[in-house]
């Protein structure tokens, strides 16, 4: 089975909370807490296929990312490849345009959120990254 490109967005505000969306109960991995993003189409980049998701979903124009994870992960139904980035610039007020109920979460917040398998490694790595950075500061 070939996996399905995803690409997918961690954006962080000033009060360092991410931004979650709920995904609705008829979609794959329904009624779970994601980062919003999907699927990339043929012929997009990578990049291309997170601000185009991120300006369809929840209506933010993504201004500067980096890469920070990529996994695959086999859910038995269907194989998906995700490309991870952290939106470290946006522009716009995050609005659910899908019907999606969205919500900026703390880091503590996000560890207790109820997520697609694929993402328990993604949460480390976002706490990893969020972390260390404010060590630094
Ligand atoms: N967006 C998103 N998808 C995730 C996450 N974790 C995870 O396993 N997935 C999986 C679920 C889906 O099988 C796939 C992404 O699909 P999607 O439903 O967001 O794709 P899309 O926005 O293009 O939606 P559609 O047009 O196909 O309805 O990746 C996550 O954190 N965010
Ligand atoms: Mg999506």
């Amino acid at each position: 089975m070939k996996a399905i490109q995803v690409a997918i967005g961690v954006a962080v505000n000033g009060n360092a909370e991410v931004l979650v969306a709920l995904r609705a109960p008829e979609q794959h991995q329904g009624g779970l807490w994601e980062f919003p993003g999907g699927k990339v189409e043929p012929g997009e980049d990578v990049e291309s296929a997170l601000a185009r998701e991120f300006l369809e979903e929840v209506g933010l124009r993504v201004l500067q990312s980096e890469l920070l994870y990529e996994i695959s992960h086999d859910y038995g139904d269907r194989r998906v490849a995700l490309t991870v980035f952290l939106i470290t610039s946006f522009e716009g007020e995050p609005r659910p345009k899908e019907g999606n109920p969205i919500e900026w979460v703390t880091l503590e917040q996000l560890k207790a959120l109820a997520m697609p398998a694929a993402n328990r490694p993604i949460v480390e790595a976002v706490l990893e990254r969020l972390g260390l950075e404010r060590v630094v500061e």
